[in-house]
């Protein structure tokens, strides 16, 4: 297969874990006899320092023009720092998905073996997790209208659904479910939002189309509780922009790291597929960045591609390099650990 696949490394660690999954990802297409033609392009503070805006027209064109977007991170401490300013790189990421028509986020959350007693949680808990998050992610809260009012003392950011947004992600949450173990939780807070009533209206609706599909309705704060307390209780979970963001950070505790966990961004032809976590300042450059979220990204976007061996492949790898210990810090044990590129390097040469 010829592949042109949009490679926007973005900020912070951004770049390094990129070329781990670069590197993975042309080890595969050689295994496999395909042809991958990476087109690089600016987006988020790189962006704004190189052309003055974080998801530049080029980037876009260039994403139109491809199979699918391997994305790193965006976000750097002299934004976050600095509340009052008006072009930031979240801002990039934000345009990004509105403008590819990327509504749904997937989150996969699981357990990897090797990995069961490094968590903070307890082995019985977390031992066969496999859930996913559908988070919507082109509405809500980080969308609606925001700004200031008396003269700068009152802020507002509006959370606004349409049924039809509801609709088309819950439709991808029941369809999932019946792929896997038909069980779909929506989270809501439809106890105090109007939004989450829309939510929650709508998928009811939608419950006798998918008969066999056990379908639960859960407020957020008690997911937050459950998700780890019981996390393999859940199958396929489906929620609003801001309570998916929010849950499936705290979800990365289970797997071990941030750094492990992958998502694809879906909804049109062009997939994006990026791991959850951010551009984590504080390691830019020393090489000590978990890799394995990207590179797991790849995994995904093969994989969407319909090319389910190659996934595989990148899988196997990756759990051959946790048994065997080739790890970043994050999950290092007595202090023994590989930099980010190794850990590339390693997974490339195990392919
Ligand atoms: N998709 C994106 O591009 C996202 C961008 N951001 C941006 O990233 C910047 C930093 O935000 P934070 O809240 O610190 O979130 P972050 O996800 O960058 O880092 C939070 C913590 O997670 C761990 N972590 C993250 N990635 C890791 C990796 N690859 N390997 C090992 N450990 C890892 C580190 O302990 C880190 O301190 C901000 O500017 C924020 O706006 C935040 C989230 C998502
Ligand atoms: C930086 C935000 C806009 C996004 C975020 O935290 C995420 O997508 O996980
Ligand atoms: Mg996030």
């Amino acid at each position: 297969m010829k592949l042109n696949i949009a490679l926007l490394a973005g900020d912070g660690i951004g770049p390094e874990v990129i070329d781990q999954a670069v590197k993975v990802s042309d080890a595969i297409a050689e295994k496999f006899n395909h042809e991958i033609n990476w087109k690089p392009a600016l987006t988020g503070a790189a962006a704004i320092d190189a052309v003055g805006e974080p998801y530049p027209d080029e980037t876009h064109d260039i994403c139109m023009a491809s199979d699918a977007v391997l994305f790193g991170a965006i976000g750097h401490p002299r934004f976050d720092n600095d509340p009052s300013a008006k072009v930031r790189p979240e801002q990039g990421l934000l345009k990004m998905r509105k403008k590819l028509g990327l509504f749904a986020n997937v989150r996969p959350t699981f357990t990897f073996p090797s990995l069961l007693d490094k968590s903070p949680l307890k082995r019985e808990r977390i031992e066969g997790t496999d859930l996913v998050f559908l988070r919507e992610l082109t509405g809500g809260i980080y969308f609606g209208e925001k700004g200031r009012r008396d003269e700068g003392e009152t802020a507002f950011d509006n959370c606004v659904y349409t049924r039809a947004e509801v609709q088309r992600l819950a439709k991808k949450g029941f369809e999932l479910a019946m792929t896997r173990d038909k069980k779909l939780c929506c989270v809501d807070k439809a106890n105090v939002l109007e939004t989450s009533r829309l939510w929650r209206e709508t998928v009811q609706a939608m419950e006798k189309d998918y008969p066999e599909v056990e379908v639960s309705y859960e407020f957020v704060d008690a997911v937050a509780m459950r998700l780890v307390q019981w996390p393999n209780s859940y199958d396929v979970l489906i929620t609003e922009n801001l309570f998916g963001d929010i849950l499936t950070d705290e979800a990365s505790v289970i797997s071990g790291s941030m750094g492990l966990m992958p998502s694809a961004s879906l909804g049109s032809d062009i997939g994006l597929f990026e791991p959850i976590h951010g551009s984590y300042p504080q390691a830019t450059g020393l090489n000590i960045a978990n890799p394995m979220a990207t590179v797991l990204s790849a995994a995904m976007m093969f994989e969407n591609f319909g090319l389910q061996e190659e996934g595989k492949a990148i899988r196997d790898a990756v759990n051959s390099a946790l048994e065997q210990g080739i790890v970043t810090e994050d999950l290092s044990e007595n202090g023994k650990s590989y930099g980010t590129s190794e850990v590339g390097d390693w997974l490339a040469k195990n392919i």
